[in-house]
């Protein structure tokens, strides 16, 4: 029987950092992998190695050893160009912090990420008002980013993020920086989004009542993912 190929694979996955104090080896080893539709939270203390797990899971650094694989492909073999096309093609980022473009407008933001892997502006200018009409925001296109509350930058941020239509939504503390109300209602319908295109999805959070709601939960000890 054929096994899936998983939508990303961490295999034996290693990262340090060097700091004035010597060599601090953060990641040891870890290993894990996410099937499309799977939705898995990545709950561990601070400075355990969240944000470089998420980091070398988008192909924003690479390892120091092991293999990061999207989609079956062992990206450490692939040039910078062909780990970029696939960062904007097949990954989707939600940062805590919105990281819009602040001189953009909410529609702009979802649009720019289109055009730089090929759409036509038409097209992403089409899909970035229905993306952000699903998220509550139809009426708010125009606005900039500085005239939107916290809750609806967040929100904006989902949509850029799935603007692609990605296969793989990685986070890290997605709504971390919203009240609580918000940021279950935020998380919400970010975790219908990913249901309903069926994504595979790693969330880091801190917050143990949003990590109930995925399908898996998953720790860091010892620089190796556990299950929680
Ligand atoms: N560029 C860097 N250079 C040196 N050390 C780093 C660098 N990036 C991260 N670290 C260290 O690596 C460890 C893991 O950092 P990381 O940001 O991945 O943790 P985290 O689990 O995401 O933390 P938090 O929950 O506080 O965001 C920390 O001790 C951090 O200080």
């Amino acid at each position: 029987m054929s096994e899936t190929v998983p939508a990303l694979r961490l295999a034996a996955v290693e990262r340090r950092y060097r700091t004035e104090a010597g060599e601090l080896p953060v990641l040891r080893g870890a290993e894990l992998a996410l099937q499309a539709g799977e939705i898995v939270a990545l709950v561990a203390p601070s400075g355990t190695g969240k944000s470089t797990l998420l980091h070398l899971a988008g192909l924003l650094e690479r390892p120091d050893a092991g293999e990061v694989f999207v989609g079956g492909h062992a990206a450490g073999t692939l040039s910078d160009a062909d780990r970029t096309a696939i960062r904007r093609t097949t990954i989707g980022f939600v940062y805590q912090f919105h990281h819009l473009l602040p001189e953009f407008t909410a529609e702009e933001n979802v649009v720019l990420p289109q055009l730089a892997a090929g759409t036509a502006r038409g097209a992403a200018r089409g899909r970035a008002r229905a993306l952000l009409g699903s998220f509550g925001l139809t009426g708010r296109e125009d606005h900039r980013p500085g005239r939107l509350s916290g809750g609806e930058q967040q929100r904006v941020a989902i949509a850029r993020a799935l603007a692609n239509a990605p296969r793989i939504l990685l986070a890290d503390e997605p709504t971390g920086n919203l009240d609580v109300g918000t940021a279950g209602l935020v998380f919400e319908e970010l975790l219908a989004a990913v249901r309903g295109q069926g994504l595979a999805a790693l969330i880091a959070t801190h917050n143990p009542d949003l990590a109930a709601r995925m399908d898996r939960v998953v720790t860091l000890r010892e620089g190796r993912v556990v299950e929680a």
